[in-house]
């Protein structure tokens, strides 16, 4: 089975063309690393996956079922989504926030199940967030509140779960244990993630720990490289889509992007 699935994908806002010719397929238990340029529609890619933004052409489908066929609950159980940053609403407490993940599951007017309170209370523990449960998620920090809305991606127990860069609020140890996180849900099995981030020493990190990752490159509306890192992240490469020059920094069993300075 295909956890996601899209084909000569294309996209515009309005006259703009954003993206055309987009196809590829996830492997069930990997991560794929979505990346490109500022403004080369990343999330738009995303929103369209979401079934939020209608293609100009082409399908998606989430576990082999076009994404537009989806009712709300049942994409819920499909495919979760982790953005980049979020609006706070109401002061919920912490716990009640990641609760929300389990909506898909609970009958019309039910409440939490015995088994929903377990699945989320481990979930906070994995994460290390047990001490905010009580916080109202409205006085977090930017990195705490990441930390509560991966929890509560994770408590839909999707098969599929989407990020738009959602490391960039957190610090060196939250990202670290955010990939690590990522890292131990892919190796059971569990979960498909495709993510767009900006950085690729995180692509290289989870290669570097064994985990199946692949990168695609986004440059001038296209896809123009899908692969692991170690053949997609070159010099040559991170040359034509950002326009720097960077070296690949190999010591044996850890490779890392240093970036030099931009092209002229
Ligand atoms: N609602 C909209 N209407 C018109 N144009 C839009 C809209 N949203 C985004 N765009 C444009 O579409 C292009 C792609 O934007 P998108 O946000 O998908 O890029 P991105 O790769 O995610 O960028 P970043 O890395 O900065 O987050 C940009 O040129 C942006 O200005």
């Amino acid at each position: 089975m295909s956890v996601l699935k899209i084909t000569d994908a294309a996209f515009a806002y309005g006259e703009q063309l954003i993206f055309q010719d987009i196809t590829l397929e996830t492997r069930p238990g990997e991560i794929f690393c979505l990346m490109g340029r500022n403004g080369c529609g990343k999330s738009t890619l995303l929103d369209c996956i979401l079934g939020i933004q209608p293609l100009k052409k082409g399908a998606i489908k989430i576990s082999d079922k076009s994404v537009d066929a989806y009712k709300p609950a049942e994409l819920a159980k499909k495919m979760a989504y982790l953005p980049q940053s979020h609006e706070h609403s109401f002061p919920y407490k912490v716990l009640q926030v990641v609760l929300m993940g389990r909506t898909a599951y609970m009958s019309r007017f039910g409440a939490p199940t015995q088994e929903d309170k377990v699945i989320v209370k481990n979930l906070l523990d994995k994460i290390g967030i047990t001490h905010l449960s009580d916080r109202p998620y409205t006085q977090l920090s930017g990195g705490e509140l990441q930390m509560v809305m991966l929890a509560r991606s994770l408590a839909q127990e999707a098969p599929l779960i989407l990020m738009d860069e959602p490391t960039a609020h957190l610090d060196y140890y939250n990202e670290l244990l955010f990939l690590e996180t990522i890292a131990s849900l892919v190796k059971d099995g569990r979960q498909t993630i495709f993510m767009a981030t900006h950085s690729p020493n995180q692509a290289f990190y989870l290669e570097n720990r064994g985990i199946p990752v692949r990168v695609g490159l986004m440059c001038d509306g296209k896809l123009v490289e899908t692969g692991p890192p170690a053949k997609t992240l070159t010099s040559a490469n991170l040359g034509q889509v950002y326009h720097i020059e960077a070296r690949i920094l190999d010591s044996g069993d850890t490779k890392q992007v240093m970036p030099v300075g931009t092209l002229k």
